[in-house]
C-alpha cells in the first residue's frame, strides 16, 4: 500500500496552508482560537481561497460562473462537519475539488495531506465516498460478492477483509441480505451496504452526500447511530453534506454553510440557529377538540385545526426541548399523536442573509422529542 498509513498522520502540507494556519491560530481569540489549535493539529482537510469557475452556455453565448469562491476552511482529525447550503451553492464542486474529481481554477486543497489530484490514487485508500443517489456496488451481485471486490480493490489481507466485513455487517445489521442482489434491496438496505462499502478500507475521511435522503424513520435514525459508533471507535472524520436538519442535529459537531459558492457560516448548529432564529415545530394531534394551547413556556401557538384537534406550536431549541413542551401539553390535554417539523436547511440559509419568513419541514416524528 503506498498511501500513508493510518497512524501515521497526514504528510506535510504546502507552505501557503501552513502559514495560513499559523496565521489563523495566531490572530484567533480564547476559544475560538483554541478551537482552531485543536481543529489544525492533525489537519484532514486544508483548503485556501479553493475557487473553480465553470463556462456554461448563455443563449448563443458563453459565460463564466464562479461555483466555488475562495473558500478557506480546515477540518481537524475525528470531527464531523455538516457542509450544507442551497441547491447550486457549490458543495459537490467543492467535494469534487476535495477528492481529485475536479481541477481546481485556483487556490489550494490538501486532503488527508495529500494532493487531491495528482495523489488521487492513493487518496482513494484514505477517503471513502457516499453519494445517496449513485450507488457504487454492482447492481447484479450479491452484497458480500461487491464488498470482496472492493476489498481486492483496496488491497486488504484476507484476515484484514473477515474482520472488517464482519464488524460492518453486524453493526450495520445486513446478515439477513448479504446474499441477496444489490438491484434487489430495499433503499434503507441499499444505503447500509453503500456506507459499509465506503468504509470497508477503514479511510481517515467520510464524506457522505445526503446520506439519509429518502430513508424512512427507523434506518435513518440506524444509519446516524452507526456512523456516531464509527466516529467514536475509529476516530474517523466525517463531512457529510445533507438538506435534513436532523443529520446535523445528530452527527455534526460543526457546521459549514455555502452561499454562492462562498463560505457563510462556520460554527456550531446551535449558533446558527441562534443566528438566523430558526425554530422547530411541534404538532401535536388530540384526543379531543380543545381550546387553543397558548402559553406554554419558550413556545408560540402557531395554528389549530379541526377545532383545535391538531395544533402547531413553534419552539426555539435554545430556550426549551420538545419533550418539556410535550409534557407541558400533556398535562393540558390528551396527546393521541405527534411529529416534530424541523427546520429547513434551504430557509436558514435564506434566513442567514434575507431574514425571510420561516417555513418549517417535516423530517423525523417522535425520535427528536427529547
Ligand atoms: N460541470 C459543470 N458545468 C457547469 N456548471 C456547473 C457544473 N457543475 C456545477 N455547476 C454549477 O456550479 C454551481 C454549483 O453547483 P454544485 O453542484 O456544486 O452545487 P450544490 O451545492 O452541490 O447543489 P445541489 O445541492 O443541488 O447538489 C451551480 O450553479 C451549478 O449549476
Amino acid at each position: 500500500m503506498s498511501g500513508p498509513s493510518r497512524s501515521s498522520g497526514p504528510s506535510r502540507s504546502s507552505d501557503a496552508l501552513s502559514s495560513a494556519r499559523d496565521e489563523r491560530v495566531s490572530k484567533g481569540g480564547g476559544e475560538e482560537r483554541a478551537a482552531y489549535r485543536d481543529r489544525d493539529r492533525d489537519p484532514i482537510i486544508e483548503t485556501r481561497d479553493l475557487t473553480r469557475d465553470f463556462r456554461v452556455r448563455d443563449g448563443l453565448r458563453r459565460k463564466q460562473i464562479r461555483a466555488v469562491d475562495a473558500m478557506t476552511f480546515t477540518v481537524g482529525a475525528g470531527s464531523a462537519v455538516g457542509y450544507i447550503g442551497a441547491n447550486g451553492a457549490g458543495k459537490s464542486t467543492t467535494i469534487k475539488m476535495l477528492t481529485g474529481i475536479l481541477v481546481p481554477t485556483s487556490g489550494e486543497v490538501r486532503t488527508c495531506g495529500l494532493r487531491p489530484v495528482e495523489d488521487r490514487r492513493r487518496l482513494a485508500r484514505e477517503v471513502g465516498v457516499v453519494f445517496g443517489q449513485r450507488s457504487q456496488l454492482w447492481w447484479d451481485l450479491p452484497v458480500r460478492e461487491s464488498f470482496g471486490i472492493l476489498a481486492a480493490i483496496h488491497g486488504l489481507d484476507a484476515a484484514r477483509e473477515r474482520a472488517r466485513t464482519d464488524e460492518l455487517v453486524d453493526r450495520l445489521e445486513m446478515g439477513e441480505f448479504l446474499a441477496t442482489p444489490v438491484r434487489q434491496l430495499s433503499l434503507g438496505q441499499r444505503m447500509r451496504a453503500e456506507v459499509a462499502a465506503a468504509l470497508l478500507h477503514s479511510p481517515r475521511l467520510v464524506i457522505l452526500d445526503e446520506p439519509t435522503i429518502g430513508l424512512d424513520v427507523l434506518s435513518k435514525q440506524r444509519l446516524r447511530e452507526f456512523l456516531v459508533e464509527e466516529r467514536r471507535e475509529h476516530g474517523t472524520t466525517l463531512l457529510l453534506t445533507t438538506h435534513d436538519m436532523g443529520d446535523i442535529e445528530r452527527l455534526c459537531d460543526r457546521v459549514l454553510v455555502v452561499d454562492h459558492g462562498r463560505l457563510a457560516y462556520d460554527g456550531t448548529l446551535p449558533g446558527l440557529s441562534a443566528k438566523v432564529g430558526a425554530q422547530r415545530v411541534l404538532v401535536v394531534d388530540l384526543a379531543e377538540p380543545g381550546e387553543d394551547l397558548t402559553g406554554i413556556p419558550g413556545t408560540q401557538h402557531l395554528a389549530s385545526e379541526a377545532q383545535g384537534l391538531q395544533q402547531r406550536l413553534a419552539f426555539d431549541a435554545e430556550q426549551t426541548t420538545a419533550a418539556r413542551v410535550l409534557a407541558a401539553v400533556s398535562a393540558r390535554a390528551d396527546v393521541r399523536d405527534l411529529s416534530i417539523e424541523e427546520p429547513d436547511i434551504e430557509d436558514v440559509v435564506r434566513r442567514l442573509y434575507s431574514g425571510s419568513p420561516w417555513r418549517g419541514r417535516a423530517t423525523d416524528t417522535g425520535g427528536s422529542a427529547g
